[in-house]
């Protein structure tokens, strides 16, 4: 049995461990693949039947487990989030069940993402019994200790040819890139176009980078600095103050930058919003759903930019104080004096009505735009997740609405890539709120002035988001 299984999981149900008795780990690599095998499929375990979310449960892990090394983590971690990504083919070789398929399951994810840590996946390889010399398998990349970054992978350039390799090494096992997706899906995101499917496949089976926003600083000075501490980072061709940080995960604590509130995390399509709402140097705006607050900076920051004596200010709500505490704290890293917040404290508005400049409703939603970060909320979500949302949305929107002033700007996002939880309940709201008309934008990503914009992943290696913009007569 592998090391890694310790006593912090001994509540742990014998059921929960791998049990490995046809296996005889030998050599060092051997029995180190050994014990990562354990742990991972421990952990993989635990996310699905306890339909936990990946990255607590991983935190919770390394919390408890301290002995682990820099390397353990890396191949525990991107191993475990490699199988949500791939599980739609790969729950196919679960179903025999024994711990050969779980062997299988790791050598082939490892192999269709190029991992670095070759000594292992041979260890995996031998004990699952596959012949990889069929499939013309063999990806390597420059780092064979898993320390250093992944070269590309040039063995698998996209999701057709990992797909290729699939069929090939399982034969007569069939895979399809569509079923990387639960079928739900695409039921409620449909696309018809073959190739825009494709494309959301690809996107959702890869992790974007981390990327932020350099406020109170000059772009250029910033991603000057970061270079020096050797931090990939390089400016986007979309917004000015857009910095793409890579895809190595990075200690932010560590970064002066960041201390110094100059740099806050947010994705590019999370980006896309504040854009819309387009603020005012000197107007007031509310961020009713504002979660831990990256709209809410992000708006401050677009007013500063502006007049750095803007005298524009945001009002921020959310139902949960937490995230407001967090809030209150990012801001004054920054140094921004225009926030507030304002908890809700009832379905009555905790802001005065026809008050704002603007108003923007980012509402609670299924999230499946963020599936790239998160790919184990793919398998443990289902359609509701996405079903249940519409009615809330269009309460929350519907309430909010009216602290717009007359003349004002009301915006309506979410991280759903459904149009029941987007375009429905924007038209939904339309048809019953005859003060509000929708104004057209321009999509940064692909130039197309629309109405309504979805950020689909793949048009900029994004999150998805859904925003729309709304004018009060
Ligand atoms: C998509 S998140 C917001 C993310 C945030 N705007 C940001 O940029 O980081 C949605 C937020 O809505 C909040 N929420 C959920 N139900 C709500 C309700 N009925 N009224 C107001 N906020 C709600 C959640 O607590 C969550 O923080």
């Amino acid at each position: 049995m592998g090391d890694s299984l310790n006593s912090s999981q001994s509540n742990s149900t014998p059921k929960d461990l791998l049990s490995i008795t046809d296996v005889q780990a030998e050599t060092t690599s051997q029995k180190r693949a050994l014990s990562y095998a354990n742990t991972i499929y421990l952990l993989f375990h635990q996310v699905m039947d306890k339909q936990q979310p990946a990255d607590r449960v991983v935190g919770e892990y390394f919390r408890i487990n301290k002995k682990h090394g820099s390397k353990d983590r890396r191949v525990i971690r991107e191993s475990l989030f490699a199988m949500f990504r791939w599980w739609g083919w790969l729950s196919k070789l679960s179903e025999a069940q024994s711990s050969q398929a779980w062997f299988s399951m790791l050598t082939a994810t490892a192999t269709i993402e190029s991992h670095a840590w070759h000594d292992i996946i041979q260890a995996w390889g031998e004990f699952s019994g596959l012949d990889l010399s069929k499939s013309g398998s063999g990806s390597k990349s420059s780092s064979s200790d898993g320390s250093g970054p992944d070269a590309p992978s040039t063995a698998f350039p996209c999701v057709s040819s990992k797909c290729e390799w699939m069929n090939a090494q399982f034969s007569p096992l069939k895979f399809d890139t569509d079923e990387l997706v639960p079928e739900w899906f695409w039921q409620v995101c449909p696309i018809e176009d073959a190739a825009q499917r494709l494309a959301m496949v690809q996107s959702l089976s890869s992790r974007p980078p981390i990327w932020s926003r350099a406020q109170n600083i000059d772009t250029d000075t910033a991603i000057e600095q970061l270079n020096r501490v050797d931090v990939p980072a390089k400016s986007s061709d979309y917004f000015s103050d857009t910095i793409n940080l890579g895809h190595k995960s990075i200690n932010l604590n560590g970064l002066p930058l960041y201390k110094e509130g100059k740099l806050e995390i947010q994705d590019l399509g999370s980006q896309v919003i504040g854009h819309i709402c387009a603020p005012k140097e000197s107007d007031l705006w509310w961020d009713t759903c504002s979660g831990a607050g990256g709209k809410s900076l992000q708006l401050r920051s677009l007013m500063l930019k502006q007049n750095v004596q803007s005298t524009g200010s945001i009002i921020a709500s959310d139902i949960r104080r937490k995230p407001l505490e967090e809030l209150a704290k990012r801001a004054k890293r920054a140094g921004f004096k225009g926030i507030s917040v304002s908890p809700w404290k009832s379905d009555e508005l905790p802001v005065p009505h026809a008050h704002f400049d603007g108003v923007l409703v980012d509402a609670p939603c299924s999230c499946t735009g963020t599936w790239r970060r998160n790919p184990d909320m793919r398998w443990i979500d289902a359609v509701e997740a996405v079903q249940d949302k519409p009615e809330l949305q269009l309460d929350i929107l519907r309430r909010c609405s009216q602290a717009v002033k007359r003349g004002g700007t009301l915006v309506y996002a979410t991280c759903s890539l459904s149009p029941l939880e987007n375009e429905e309940v924007v038209n939904a709201f339309l048809a019953e709120q005859s003060e509000f008309t929708i104004e057209s934008s321009t999509h940064p990503f692909t130039g197309n002035e629309t109405e309504m914009l979805t950020v689909f992943p793949f048009e900029a290696d994004t999150d998805g988001m859904f925003v729309a913009r709304m004018r009060r007569s």
